[in-house]
């Protein structure tokens, strides 16, 4: 058996726009609901969500039959976290908040196996497809594609800093967290903050990186794409069941007895 291409990784490495939802629910039925629609990728977030690598597990299987590809966010920047979220499967990751380049250096480290990096060997994961994929340990590096989270005022002014680290192959800005290190939290569309996103969207694609964003502001995420974000998350599952739902009671709140 071949190695599984990293199709996400290509189309943002040649500059294909990619459109993703971010996912919070934590569960394979509701990513099932949401995986038809016509997202390039979607977000498996264990940061801001129950999920964990059980969850996980069986919503890399759902994505498997559809077309969006597979980011996963461990909760943290842990080489066990890591290591055991690239043996289920995840050719992908999002490391949330990367500081400075020794943690984008730690980050690709648990990535990759020795001599290059620390991460443990096993060769019968669900990624080796349980030993059938040929040359795997060989192949891999090139295939796993890394992502870093800058999402303070000191990680943006590391920024080419990190994005100089071999193996980090893209840099996605958290506009939550940077609205509150900037001293703006819950107000995602500050002026200040909105001003430090698309510099720091500017920079990442100078230092020659593709630049990721999650915005819910459709305006704001065609600025971001214009500005040359290439992996643009467009919205949060929870929040788009939500904003439903209250909508939809508030037709019929007169109607309601009381
Ligand atoms: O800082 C951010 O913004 C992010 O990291 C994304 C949030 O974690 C996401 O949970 C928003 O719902």
């Amino acid at each position: 058996m071949d190695m599984p291409r990293n199709a996400f990784k290509q189309a943002i490495f040649e500059g294909r726009q990619q459109i993703g939802l971010w996912c919070t629910l934590s569960s394979a039925y509701a990513l099932e609901v949401v995986a038809g629609s016509k997202f390039d990728w979607m977000l498996l977030d264990t940061e801001h969500s129950p999920g964990d690598v059980p969850s996980v597990l069986s919503q890399l299987q759902v994505l498997a039959g559809h077309r969006p590809s597979a980011v996963v966010r461990p909760a943290a920047n842990d080489a066990v976290l890591i290591k055991k979220y690239l043996d289920i499967g995840a050719q992908t990751l999002l490391i949330p908040y990367v500081q400075n380049a020794e943690e984008a250096h730690a980050a690709v480290a648990a990535v990759r196996y020795p001599p290059d990096g620390i991460r443990g060997v096993s060769a019968l994961t669900r990624a080796t497809q349980f030993g059938r994929v040929k040359g795997y340990a060989q192949k891999v590096a090139e295939e796993i594609c890394l992502l870093v989270q800058v999402e303070t005022a000191e990680a943006l002014d590391e920024i080419e800093a990190i994005a100089a680290v071999d193996g980090v192959d893209g840099i996605f800005v958290g506009p939550g967290d940077l609205a509150a290190s900037l001293g703006h939290a819950g107000d995602l569309m500050n002026p200040r903050v909105v001003a430090a996103v698309e510099d720091a969207i500017r920079r990442i694609r100078a230092a020659g990186k593709p630049a990721g964003v999650l915005t819910g502001d459709p305006a704001f995420a065609q600025r971001c794409i214009e500005l040359g974000c290439v992996f643009t998350a467009v919205g949060v599952d929870a929040g788009l069941l939500a904003r439903a739902s209250d909508a939809l009671a508030e037709r019929f709140a007169g109607l309601v007895q009381a």
